[in-house]
């Protein structure tokens, strides 16, 4: 798997991050969804340098223009809930992909630090030879990315696979890293150092998805 480390180079992507890691600022959960689709969007301009091309004529009022195009084979496949902003970010550059949504949550049987992750939902187009952009913002053991990936087996091979993420955390990614294709990509913002023993990345930015969409009840 190749990693591609988004603030290994220095960008206004720096900003937004900082915002989803301050604990005053993601207060703001407009701002903080934004965030995240901004980055969205970044990293599916970084992405799309990487995607495969093809020839195009386009007809203007005078004339004709060749370019070269990405080829239009791309699912954005987001894992609910905290995938939704990152999702929108990537359609709103690749707005003409098909689109899948998974459920992943952690589940903590015993009311304890110890969770299993349950995948209940997917609705997906077939994947079979197609470019897939799996997204969630945060990659804390790489479980979800993992697990997902297993369920979305019965919707066919994709091409190419490209993890889209914002915060990972380095014994995440190495898991991740040991169970996707050799050719497939990381596009990560940023890469932290540790978990906590309750899986949270640290410093992470806390609970993206309640961050996003406010605070759930344990069932
Ligand atoms: O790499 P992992 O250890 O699997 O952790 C990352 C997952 O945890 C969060 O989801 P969560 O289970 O909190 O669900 P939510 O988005 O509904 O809050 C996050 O959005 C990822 O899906
Ligand atoms: O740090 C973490 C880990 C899992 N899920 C999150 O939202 N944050
Ligand atoms: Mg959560």
């Amino acid at each position: 798997m190749q990693i591609h480390h988004l603030l290994e180079k220095r960008s206004i992507a720096n900003t937004f991050v900082a915002q989803l890691r301050d604990l005053e600022i993601q207060k703001d959960r407009m701002r903080f969804r934004k965030n995240i689709e901004r980055l969205g969007e970044i990293l599916a301009y970084e992405m799309s340098q990487h995607l495969m091309y093809e020839k195009k004529d386009v007809v203007t009022p005078l004339g004709t223009a060749s370019l070269e195009l990405p080829k239009e084979d791309v699912v954005i496949c987001s894992i609910l809930r905290a995938g939704l902003p990152l999702h929108t970010g990537l359609l709103n550059f690749f707005d003409a992909a098909e689109n899948s949504f998974i459920s992943a949550y952690r589940h903590h049987p015993n009311n304890d630090e110890n969770f299993e992750i349950l995948v209940e939902y997917l609705a997906s187009p077939s994947l079979e030879g197609k470019t897939l952009l799996l997204a969630d913002p945060m990659l804390a053991t790489g479980r979800s990315f993992v697990n997902v990936m297993k369920a979305l087996e019965t919707m066919g091979t994709p091409r190419e696979i490209h993890l889209v993420a914002i915060i990972g955390a380095r014994e995440g990614i190495e898991y991740v890293k040991e169970s996707f294709p050799e050719n497939s990509h990381l596009w990560i913002a940023t890469i932290d150092e540790k978990l906590n023993d309750r899986g949270y990345i640290v410093p992470g930015l806390g609970d993206a998805g309640d961050l996003c969409f406010g605070t759930k009840m344990q069932h």
